[in-house]
């Protein structure tokens, strides 16, 4: 690990490149706190996939099996970017690879920084995020924690890793789940919201095309209201809310079917599903374990 933190000089290796990864690295070269040439794509067997990264944001492509164990061993940083189920057996494949001042960052769901240590066999400095996908244009929200193993250095640069396409939360690491039920999940939630109003409009008459133009102006503007006036978003939504107004009249049925509470559940089921897809890659860890 080089001993400043400055971005620019830090060799990134992205283990998995998909969307998530594609967010993250997007946003750091964008804002140009990254070299494109100093991050590396690396996948199990989607070339294509390396290929169209590296046109469009200029990185390297490791696609032969010397550029991926290159990429790896060389690289300061690794980003974990598979899926869980994929995650316990990349991991292991990294343990002859490594070098003790790699620094590993996980964005993976539910996956601990225990399970981490078992798969690698030693307490390499981890880093555990919960990003989103808005890190692609620079707003993404993102938990973190860290493992006691990462330096005063490492933590600076993970958090200006996650600070170049966003705003970061540290949290302690039981509390990453709870981040991936609130903001980790949550733009699928507010996606899920705009189709409907979207649909209502055109279902009101207006064209998808303004339906469409009005729901996303609203829930940025609605977004930009919490954050810049600091207000509870209960004190702005009584502020829109009329008495026996047409909101009063909306938000009344909204209540009628549950919506708050539903959300409340759902949010905690995702905290739960991410602890339960955690302890799956914990069993598949421990029944790997290399018997002494
Ligand atoms: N999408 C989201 O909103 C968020 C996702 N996450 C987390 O990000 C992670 C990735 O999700 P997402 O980006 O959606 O997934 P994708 O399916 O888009 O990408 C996963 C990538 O991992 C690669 N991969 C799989 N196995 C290996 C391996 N053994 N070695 C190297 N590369 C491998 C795949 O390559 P190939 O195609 O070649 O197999 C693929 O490019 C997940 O763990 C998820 O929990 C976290 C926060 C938000
Ligand atoms: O759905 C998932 O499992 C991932 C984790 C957070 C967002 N997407």
């Amino acid at each position: 690990m080089t001993d400043n933190n400055k971005l620019s000089q830090v060799s990134i290796t992205f283990f998995g490149a998909g969307s998530m990864a594609e967010a993250i690295l997007r946003g750091l070269v964008e804002v140009k706190l990254t070299e494109p040439s100093k991050i590396t794509v690396v996948n199990r067997q989607n070339a294509e996939r390396l290929r169209g990264l590296s046109e469009a944001y200029g990185v390297v492509p490791a696609i032969e099996d010397n550029q991926k164990l290159d990429a790896l061993k060389n690289a300061d940083v690794i980003l974990l970017g598979m899926k869980p189920k994929d995650a316990a057996s990349a991991i292991a494949s990294l343990r002859p690879l490594l070098r003790p001042e790699q620094l590993i960052i996980s964005v993976i769901a539910g996956l601990s920084i225990a399970t981490m240590h078992q798969l690698l066999d030693r307490p390499q400095p981890v880093v555990r995020t919960m990003p989103n996908t808005s890190s692609t244009i620079g707003l993404g929200a993102t938990g973190i924690s860290f493992s006691e193993t990462v330096s005063e250095t490492q933590r600076a640069l993970s958090l200006a890793i996650f600070d170049a396409v966003g705003m970061s939360v540290v949290v302690d690491e039981p509390l990453i789940e709870a981040v991936n039920g609130v903001s980790g999940s949550g733009p699928a939630y507010i996606y899920f919201m705009m189709e409907a109003m979207i649909d209502a409009g055109v279902q009101l008459g207006l064209s998808r095309e303004a339906a469409t133009a009005l729901t996303a102006q609203t829930v940025r503007g609605a977004g930009e209201m919490v954050k810049l006036t600091g207000e509870d978003p209960s004190e702005l939504r009584r502020k829109v809310t009329s008495p026996n107004g047409t909101t009063f009249a909306a938000l009344e049925l909204m209540r009628q079917f549950g919506f708050q509470e539903g959300m409340n559940k759902a949010i905690l089921r995702c905290a739960e599903r991410a602890r339960e897809m955690g302890e799956a890659i914990r069993a598949e860890a421990s029944a790997s374990e290399p018997r002494q």
